[in-house]
């Protein structure tokens, strides 16, 4: 992997309701990530965070059951500069999040110097709702859609350009909350998932050898979006879109430790985390010992 990391934090929290996880990049800060990767041999540069605008008064209007689309968009808009950044010098983006609706501008920033970008999407959710399929209006549930370019046009055009991605370039791990406009468009488009019933059947090892299999086929470079609440909530209580039944800590670690033995995985981020509903930090404590793994921390 890469030896130079460049940490961008998103503290966003208006692609959903839940106040606090503006402040995830903050706790994962204190959690010690960037000690983390720094003892583990890589190069750490912290670019600090993008400046997420407040809604004004005349702004809160849901156009289109998008809640706060303007402030959304422009922060994405941001992000996505940002990444451009990054990807010239050559370092490896890790971005901390901030709800999961960031990803739209990650990968807008990331895609751009990729043909064939793969997305392992981990995550309890699929995020392929829009407007017209999303039962909450919550832009988090739609950052997956909108890179597929599916979606309102002032989210899908961020960055100038869309599609960022292929649905045959996709694999979504962990899923286990689907809405009806999301299994329709998996299906419409063909998305590889891995819902809970394999990993329950399969265990997370075969899962995760087909996954990696899968988005290393034709592609040139490949993006985790590691959303905290694919986690079991026992083992990541601080999340705003909890459900009961995912992979635990050590399974979603095994995942990581793949990834890192393959080296396949080109940019990260790790979203959700939000330390109002959490317990002690334990789930900013989880998204540091994960992103340790994926860079090949090892204990011996
Ligand atoms: N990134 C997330 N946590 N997304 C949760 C989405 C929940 C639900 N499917 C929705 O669209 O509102
Ligand atoms: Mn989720
Ligand atoms: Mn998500």
């Amino acid at each position: 992997m890469n030896k130079k990391i460049s940490i961008i934090g998103v503290p966003m929290d208006l692609g959903q309701t839940r106040r606090g996880v503006d402040m995830g990049p903050s706790v994962i800060r204190y959690a010690g990530v960037v000690e983390r990767l720094k003892n583990i041999g890589y190069e750490v540069e912290d670019r600090g965070d993008i400046e997420i605008g407040r809604p004004s008064e005349l702004d809160v209007k849901n156009e289109d059951n998008l809640k706060d689309l303007d402030v959304v968009v422009k922060a994405n808009q941001d992000l996505a500069d940002g990444l451009t950044d990054v990807m010239n010098e050559g370092n490896f983006p890790l971005v901390l999040g901030g709800d999961h609706s960031i990803a739209i501008g990650t990968l807008a920033g990331v895609a751009d110097k990729y043909e064939n970008l793969g997305v392992i999407w981990y995550d309890a959710h699929g995020d392929l709702n829009t407007g017209e399929t999303s039962p909450s209006g919550n832009i988090h549930g739609m950052p997956l859609s909108v890179s597929l370019g599916i979606g309102h046009p002032s989210l899908t055009e961020i960055g100038g350009y869309a599609p960022k991605i292929k649905p045959e370039n996709i694999v979504i791990v962990g899923a286990r909350s689907l809405d009806e406009g999301e299994r329709k468009l998996i299906k419409e488009k063909g998305i590889k998932v891995y819902t809970m019933h394999e990993i329950d059947r399969m265990g997370m090892s075969q899962v995760m050898e087909e996954a990696i299999e899968h988005v290393s086929k034709n592609t040139d470079g490949v993006h985790l979006s590691l959303d905290l609440d694919a986690l079991d909530p026992h083992d990541a209580p601080g999340v705003g879109t909890p459900v009961i039944g995912g992979p635990s800590y050590r399974e979603t670690h095994l995942a990581m430790e793949m990834l890192a033995e393959k080296g396949i995985i080109t940019s990260a981020e790790f979203v959700e985390v939000n330390p109002i509903l959490d317990t002690k930090n334990q789930t900013a404590i989880a998204a540091v010992g994960l992103v340790g793994s994926l860079f090949g921390e090892k204990l011996l």
